[in-house]
């Protein structure tokens, strides 16, 4: 399998693309080293990128002449897409940054794979935010995805609907993940896990998000290893694209899995554990969550995934946040960490 991931630089991104290169798939990565989030972090995954020989080419998705390029020079089976603008409240403070990387990023990155011949499958990245307001539990993906409440989410609505079209007109095959909170080492400074630990670790306060009539928020965290292993699965059982030339030929496969972890966890829980594992008390600072785009709580069912890819998640929140704990202290010891928002 050749693959090109974009994103690369990203948490998931350099996580799947060491996965790919150590069982023996070519991979180019794509990254714009954006600063959304300390870009010397991505810096660093890139290293660790280079150390697997795993070649990253610093650019947008949105250039189109560097992807006709690329596409010209390297015949790729695959695409993993994996960049955008994630983060659900930062949407409100720079909206376009979603409308650059989620919607505008995503159709230049198709144009590019149906005007390649042969084209390639394509497994991306939606996200568990497409649920929004649904609020029949577990998550199924046949439920209701038309309520977002956020711009993040609204364009990761769009993107299904967008791969959906070039499903139906140019015969690509698609494959969306909708992830669930994903955490672990190596992970995104702007994530609760990531920041709470930092403020920890520094004596510094953390405020604790609780919704309508004082009930906890919940997530269901998903610990990174089985993410991956559930874009390798996709990426393995992903059908052949069918066009060419710009033409579709026949169908091509589309579907959408949950990957998630099938038990939530509140984000109070969430903080007793790092307590735990930092052995530090948190100070707490319980507000009740603004109206800036977060949901209540999320909660997999991922019987779908567990079907057709054989996803099967592993890992439980305590395990994993030990594990991501244990990376962080390696990473930063206890030094302070600059320009990390
Ligand atoms: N981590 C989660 O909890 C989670 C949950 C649901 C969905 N997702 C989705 O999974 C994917 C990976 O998320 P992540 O957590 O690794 O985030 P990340 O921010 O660490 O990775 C995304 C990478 O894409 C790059 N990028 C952004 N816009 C780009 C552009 N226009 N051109 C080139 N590169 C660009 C960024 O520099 C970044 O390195 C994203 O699509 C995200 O929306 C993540
Ligand atoms: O699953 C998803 O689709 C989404 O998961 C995460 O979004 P979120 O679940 O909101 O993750 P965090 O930002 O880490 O927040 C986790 C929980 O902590 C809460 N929180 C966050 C920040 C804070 O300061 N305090 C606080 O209580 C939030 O309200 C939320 O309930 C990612 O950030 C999104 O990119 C992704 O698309």
């Amino acid at each position: 399998m050749s693959v090109l991931v974009t994103g690369a630089a990203g948490f998931v991104g350099s996580h799947v693309s060491i996965a790919l290169k150590k069982r023996g798939d070519g991979v180019v990565g794509i990254d714009n080293f954006n600063n959304y989030y300390d870009p010397s972090l991505k810096k660093a995954r890139k290293n660790l990128l280079n150390l697997q020989n795993v070649y990253l080419i610093e650019g947008d998705i949105n250039d189109v002449h560097m992807l006709a390029k690329l596409f010209d020079i390297v015949a790729f089976t695959h695409v993993m897409h994996l960049a955008a603008q994630a983060g659900v409240r930062y949407a409100m403070e720079n909206p376009k940054s979603y409308v650059h990387s989620n919607i505008a990023g995503l159709v230049t990155l198709l144009e590019a794979c149906k005007n390649t011949n042969p084209q390639p499958a394509i497994v991306w990245a939606s996200s568990s935010s497409v649920y929004g307001l649904n609020e029949k539990v577990p998550f199924s993906e046949s439920d209701r995805t038309d309520q977002p409440a956020s711009l993040y989410a609204a364009t990761k609505k769009a993107g299904e609907e967008i791969t959906h079209t070039y499903n139906h007109i140019y015969g690509l095959s698609i494959t969306g993940l909708r992830f669930f909170t994903v955490y672990g080492p190596w992970g995104r400074p702007d994530m609760a896990y990531f920041s709470f630990t930092r403020n920890i670790l520094q004596g510094k306060p953390i405020t604790v998000y609780r919704g309508k009539n004082r009930v906890d928020l919940a997530r269901d965290f998903t610990y990174i290893d089985d993410i991956v292993k559930g874009c390798v699965g996709s990426l393995d059982t992903a059908g052949k694209s069918t066009g060419s030339g710009g033409k579709k030929r026949g169908p091509a496969m589309f579907r959408i899995f949950n990957l998630g972890n099938t038990s939530p966890v509140t984000v109070p829980m969430m903080v007793a554990m790092l307590e735990k594992h930092l052995k530090v008390k948190a100070k707490k600072h319980v507000l009740d969550m603004p109206g800036n785009g977060d949901v209540p709580f999320t909660h997999a069912n991922i019987s779908l995934a567990q079907k057709e890819l054989g996803y099967k998640p592993t890992t439980n929140l305590q395990t994993g946040l030990g594990k991501f704990v244990r990376w962080y202290l390696s990473y930063y010891g206890y030094r302070q960490e600059k320009s990390v928002k």
